[in-house]
C-alpha cells in the first residue's frame, strides 16, 4: 500500500503499508485522528489515497459500516430494510430481493438478536439495536472485504459480545474483516491489531503478542 492521505493541512495517513490477512479480524487501533476512519475509507473505495493504493485481488467485494454517529437518526426505513440495503450492490437496479436474498436478511437478523424488531423504524429501536443493524447489513452484503467503523462504541457489554461474535464468523467465512475500535474487548477479540499513531503504522501484530491490561 503506502498510502498517503493529505486532508487540508493535515496527513491524515502518512506512509501506511500493511497487509490485511482474509480469515481474520484486524482491529484498528489509535488516538482520535490517528487516521483510522481515513484507512477504512480508502480501504473502501470511497476516498482517493494522495498517494500509494491498495492492492486487493480483482473482483473483491466490499462492505463498509460507518460510525452509527455517521447514520442519520431519522432514516424513513425500518430495520428490515437497513438489512435489505446490504443485497443492493448485488441486487443492481431493481433491488427486488430473490428468496435467497430474504433468508440471508433472515439470518443474519437472527445472528445479532433482530428477528422481533425487522418490523420496527429504525427510529424507533434503541442505539445498541440501531448499531446492530449496521453491522447486519454489512454481513448480509457477504462481502470478500468486511470495513466496520467502531462497531462496539456505546453499547452494552451483550451487545459487544454479539457484534464481535459476528465479525468473528465473517473472518472463518473467509473474508478479510477490519474494524476501527477503542474497546479493550474488541481488542481482545482480534486477531491481529494494527495501530495508527499520527497517520503512521506504529505496530502491526498479532494480539497474542499485546501486552496485557
Ligand atoms: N473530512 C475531513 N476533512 C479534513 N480533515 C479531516 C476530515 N476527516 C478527518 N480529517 C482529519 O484527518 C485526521 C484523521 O482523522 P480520522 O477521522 O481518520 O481519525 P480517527 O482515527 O478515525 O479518529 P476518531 O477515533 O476520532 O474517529 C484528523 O486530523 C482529522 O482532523
Amino acid at each position: 500500500m503506502g498510502l498517503t492521505v493529505r486532508r487540508g493541512e493535515v496527513l491524515a495517513l502518512d506512509g501506511v503499508s500493511a497487509r490485511l490477512p482474509a480469515g481474520a479480524v484486524t482491529a484498528l487501533v489509535g488516538g482520535n485522528g490517528a487516521g483510522k476512519s481515513t484507512l477504512l475509507d480508502v480501504l473502501a473505495g470511497v476516498l482517493e489515497p494522495t498517494s500509494g493504493r491498495v492492492d486487493r485481488p480483482a473482483g473483491t467485494t466490499v462492505a463498509y459500516v460507518p460510525q452509527r454517529s455517521a447514520v442519520p437518526d431519522d432514516l424513513p426505513v425500518t430495520v428490515g430494510d437497513t438489512l435489505a440495503m446490504g443485497r443492493w450492490r448485488e441486487l443492481g437496479r431493481w433491488r427486488r430481493l430473490r428468496a435467497t436474498d430474504h433468508a440471508l436478511v433472515a439470518e443474519c437478523a437472527d445472528r445479532l438478536g433482530l428477528t422481533g424488531v425487522l418490523g420496527v423504524p429504525l427510529s424507533a429501536v434503541s442505539g445498541g439495536q440501531r448499531q446492530r443493524a449496521l453491522v447486519a447489513q454489512g454481513l448480509v452484503a457477504r462481502a470478500g472485504l468486511l470495513l466496520v467503523d467502531e462497531p462496539t462504541a456505546g453499547v452494552d457489554a451483550a451487545t459487544q459480545a454479539v457484534v464481535l461474535a459476528a465479525l468473528a464468523e465473517e473472518a472463518a467465512r473467509g473474508a478479510v474483516v477490519v474494524h476501527a475500535t477503542h474497546e479493550r474487548a474488541a481488542v481482545d477479540r482480534a486477531d491481529r491489531v494494527l495501530t495508527l499513531v499520527a497517520g503512521r503504522v506504529d505496530g502491526d501484530r498479532t494480539t497474542a503478542s499485546l501486552p496485557a491490561g
